[in-house]
């Protein structure tokens, strides 16, 4: 039985095969902004980005969520990360209504939609698969996403195409150059972050999170286009509802880059 969102295969059925899912850095977690440690090292060490336009960037449907697989050389570093973390692929999580869909919470508070944008160490690691279970191997931007009146111009050339990767096990290439730094909101200088898992099994505890404040606004029609998505073949569920609920954060430090 694979792993899935639904009641038989859903977040509370992960540990079965995937014992991690009880650990101690386990993700998401609810973002309380009183609880976080203002880190001056965070801001002495600004986050750079450096991501390249994606000439032909393929966008597929696995079953569970939308992802983009990245090829250039599309690169991080600074704030909490030591050595250089390189783009690997980016993806979604979208609720069946508004009320619902982000994994990470903030004070409690979900939003509609999660984007994540997958990093490796490549200064220590040779592939995403090498670096996938290690310590210090990931790290992820996590974005929230929030309605307004205007659809976000950077995602608007997936969503225009997302009915042709509707069914699972399909994939197009997104022809004129894409860079997925439009998906950055305008100040990636506040951000939290912490240790964390990846929130979908093998749930590794690899991933430092680095989840901004600053949301990017999406259009109800865009919205509606993730939900469209389908889970399978033609006739089958519809991907939606695909986040895990937060976990603990135990004794973990949530430090935040901003007062
Ligand atoms: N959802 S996420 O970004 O933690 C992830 C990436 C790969 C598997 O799960
Ligand atoms: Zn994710």
């Amino acid at each position: 039985a694979t792993w899935g969102y639904g009641n038989d295969n859903g977040p509370a059925t992960w540990v079965k095969s995937f014992p991690v899912a009880a650990g101690t850095r386990q993700s998401p977690i609810d973002i309380v902004p009183t609880a976080a440690k203002c880190d001056t090292k965070l801001t002495e060490n600004p986050l750079t980005v450096n991501y390249s336009p994606e000439p032909a960037m393929e966008l597929c449907n696995p079953g569970l969520s939308v992802k983009a697989n990245i090829k250039s050389k599309s690169v991080i570093k600074g704030g909490p990360l030591e050595g250089e973390y390189k783009l690997e692929q980016f993806h979604l999580h979208w609720g069946s209504a508004d009320k619902q869909g982000s994994e990470h919470t903030l004070n409690g508070k979900m939003f509609p939609a999660e984007l994540h944008l997958v990093h490796y160490n490549a200064t220590k690691y040779s592939s995403f698969g090498e670096a996938v279970d290690k310590p210090d191997g990931l790290a992820v931007f996590g974005i929230f996403l929030k309605i307004s009146d205007k659809p976000h111009q950077g995602l608007k050339s997936l969503t225009d195409v997302l009915s042709e990767v509707q069914y699972k096990d399909k994939s197009i290439n997104i022809k004129q150059e894409y860079n997925p730094v439009c998906l950055l909101p305008d100040n990636i200088n506040k951000y939290w972050t912490y240790l964390g898992s990846l929130t979908t099994p093998p749930l590794c505890e690899s991933v430092t999170w680095i989840v901004f404040e600053e949301p990017i606004e999406v259009s109800e029609d865009q919205m509606k286009a993730f939900r469209a998505l389908c889970c399978g073949e033609c006739g089958s569920a519809p991907i939606v509802d695909n986040y895990r609920p937060p976990l603990p954060l135990g004794n973990r430090q949530l430090r935040a880059s901003f007062q």
